[in-house]
């Protein structure tokens, strides 16, 4: 099976919190597709995260709010499909949950149900505490998403740097307090002050998990296309190229152009 096989074991809501415990850091990439979902499962990844970043990543919108919930549960299900070993976690979209507390029940449960998810994630603090309680009562594990939530774009007018003034710190302290008490598992911190980071993860007992929030964090998270380097001009600060997929790729398209255009390939033995 080569690097398509993994012996790690499942990784649960409960293996988090023992990791917490233990000190191990917790590991988190995208995916939104069966195909790259296997790679990375099988690399012993301890989260694949289908996020809502799909829009931007697999269709090419400037933000994530066109993305549906029928798109979400399409990808969902494929990476669902190829996962043995880690625990996945599905962003709820935009519109999706902030209707109203039924709503989104409603949508959870379809996509609990339609996919094979282990757990959701939704943006937001205390404006979205009834709906976040509503679907830990009914049995569906809980990732929480502070500081930049790319959702809110319109209302903060980009992508800057969140929670820098002590006000904006103290309410994102109190949210995460309030969804650790609301028995969220885990929580994102996105591109937040690492000291403030840091803070929130001594405080609560959810697995903190950062994208541009230091190394205090429990967890980190990127973008798979991101990491790998397949997303040429997108290159925050916080974000490190661990390959270069993309040059990789065209390496390959160019190699198999060439060896078409010359008649090269195939060869005799590829033919029959
Ligand atoms: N490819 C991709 N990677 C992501 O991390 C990602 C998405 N797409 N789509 C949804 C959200 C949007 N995210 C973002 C978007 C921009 C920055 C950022 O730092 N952008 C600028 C600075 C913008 C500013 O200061 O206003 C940069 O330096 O590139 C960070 C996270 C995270 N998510
Ligand atoms: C960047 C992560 C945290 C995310 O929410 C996404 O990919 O949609
Ligand atoms: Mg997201």
């Amino acid at each position: 099976m080569g690097y398509l096989s993994t012996d790690k074991k499942k990784i649960t809501t409960k293996t988090y919190a023992e990791m917490k415990a233990a000190g191990e850091k917790v590991t988190m990439l995208t995916a939104y597709d069966f195909t790259t979902a296997g790679i990375i499962d099988a690399a012993g990844i301890d989260t694949i995260l289908i996020g809502d970043s799909a829009s931007n990543v697999m269709a090419g919108n400037a933000d994530t709010l066109p993305v549906t919930v029928d798109q979400m549960i399409y990808h969902a299900r494929s990476v669902a499909r190829a996962c043995n070993h880690a625990l996945v976690l599905c962003d709820m979209p935009f519109g999706s949950y902030q209707v109203c507390k039924e709503d989104a029940l409603r949508n959870a449960c379809r996509m609990m149900k339609e996919t094979g998810v282990d757990a959701l994630k939704l943006e937001g603090g205390v404006e979205i505490l009834d709906t976040v309680q509503a679907l830990i009562n009914a049995g569906i594990p809980v990732c929480g998403h502070l500081g930049l939530t790319p959702q809110s774009v319109n209302k903060f007018g980009g992508y800057g740097i969140r929670a820098k003034e002590d006000a904006e710190a103290e309410k994102l302290v109190s949210d995460a307090k309030a969804l650790d008490k609301a028995g969220c598992f885990a929580i994102v911190l996105e591109k937040v002050p690492a000291k403030l980071a840091a803070e929130v993860s001594r405080q609560v007992n959810a697995v903190t998990i950062g994208i541009g929030a230091g190394n205090g964090c429990d967890g980190q998270v990127l973008v798979y296309a991101d990491a790998l380097g397949m997303t040429q001009g997108f290159k925050p600060k916080f974000l490190r190229h661990f390959a270069q997929v993309g040059e990789e790729m065209q390496k390959g398209v160019k190699a198999y152009i060439d060896a078409v255009k010359s008649v090269e390939y195939p060869s005799a033995e590829e033919s029959y």
